[in-house]
């Protein structure tokens, strides 16, 4: 039996319908659209592609975009004023900095400098301390991502072992937090782990994270695992084209693996999705706005 194919894209759509839905509601309660100032620095390709389709959702919803492209040579002090002026637009409910930022700018120093209020991408570090100790804050949106079509695919994830690949901040850290509060037995792996197939092997779920195309094989799975592929890598094809693959190699996975997301139609489109829910939850709170408990 080949793995059922977890749908982001459809799972995505229907999270943005249900946001869409609720800002609409919330337009005609408080008078106002929620706002999301995104910020570009420089030209980098892939990260304008993205920032288009985050304005695009953003949008879509009924939310206004704010969008503020820099030159790549834009100095730290001039971004640190930028992200002080949307800290204090009272139209602006959230603020993404896309990442990479230029050599000259320190990213720690602007993500710390984010009102964590306004915070929707859950970088600051008063919001990855939140979610370490389970307070109410902001969730990264692809970790959430990865939670949400986890809780669809599974139900209740209490006391599955759950293999996390990849310990980055943005990624593997924040999505490991998340597997943890919902009682699942976590191991994070990552370049210094001895061994990575056998610790794959005990998984019930397998979050990879690590920027390598097609590095997680079919036979180091656990049978009727559920993968969760976040890798986005573009690789040239037999063709000569470019195209995407994730970190898990789809077609030996697929053999094994109970259930696996696609790259692309996995988890991308619902880290958008996601975003835009958090920026949705952002404009409620800042004006005391009840929004349904499981958004
Ligand atoms: N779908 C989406 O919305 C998003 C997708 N991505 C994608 O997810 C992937 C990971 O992103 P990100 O977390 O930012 O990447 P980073 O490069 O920041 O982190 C990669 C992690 O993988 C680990 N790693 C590297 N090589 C190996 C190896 N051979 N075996 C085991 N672990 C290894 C590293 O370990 P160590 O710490 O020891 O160096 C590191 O912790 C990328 O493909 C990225 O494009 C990222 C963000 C959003
Ligand atoms: N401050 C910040 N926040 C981010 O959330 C952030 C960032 N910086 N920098 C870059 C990464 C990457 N990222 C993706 C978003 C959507 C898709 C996505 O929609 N992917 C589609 C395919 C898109 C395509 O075809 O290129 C898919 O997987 O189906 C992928 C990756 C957000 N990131």
């Amino acid at each position: 039996m080949t793995a059922r194919l977890i749908d982001g894209k459809a799972a995505a759509a229907s999270l943005r319908a249900t946001v869409a839905a609720e800002v609409a509601k919330f337009r005609s309660a408080t008078g106002r659209s929620p706002g999301l100032a995104v910020v570009l620095v420089g030209e980098d390709p892939a990260s304008a592609v993205y920032v288009r389709s985050k304005g695009k959702a953003t949008v879509e919803a009924g939310m206004q975009s704010i969008e503020h492209k820099l030159p790549a040579d834009t100095s730290e002090a001039e971004l640190l004023a930028l992200v002080d002026q949307l800290n204090s637009d009272p139209a602006v409910d959230g603020i993404l900095v896309q990442l990479p930022l230029p050599p000259q700018i320190d990213a720690n120093k602007v993500i710390t400098r984010i009102d964590p209020d306004k915070d929707v991408d859950g970088f600051n570090p008063v919001n990855a301390g939140r979610l370490a100790i389970g307070l109410p804050g902001f969730v990264p949106c692809t970790p959430l991502g990865c939670l949400k079509l986890l809780r669809a695919e599974l139900g209740d994830l209490a006391g599955k072992h759950a293999v996390v690949i990849g310990r980055s901040n943005i990624v593997g850290k924040p999505v490991a937090m998340l597997l943890l509060a919902e009682h699942c037995t976590v191991t994070i792996a990552h370049s210094r782990t001895r061994n990575l197939p056998a610790v794959v092997r005990q998984a019930d779920i397998v979050v990879a994270a690590v920027g390598r195309p097609n590095m997680v094989k079919g036979d180091w799975l656990k049978l009727h695992a559920t993968v969760i592929d976040v890798g986005i890598n573009r690789v040239e094809g037999d063709d000569g084209k470019s195209r995407l693959v994730g970190d898990v190699d789809f077609a030996s996975a697929r053999e094994i693996a109970g259930a696996i997301t696609p790259v692309p139609g996995g988890v991308g489109p619902m880290t958008i999705a996601c975003l835009i829910r958090n920026t949705l939850v952002s404009a409620a709170r800042r004006d005391g706005y009840q929004l349904p408990e499981d958004l």
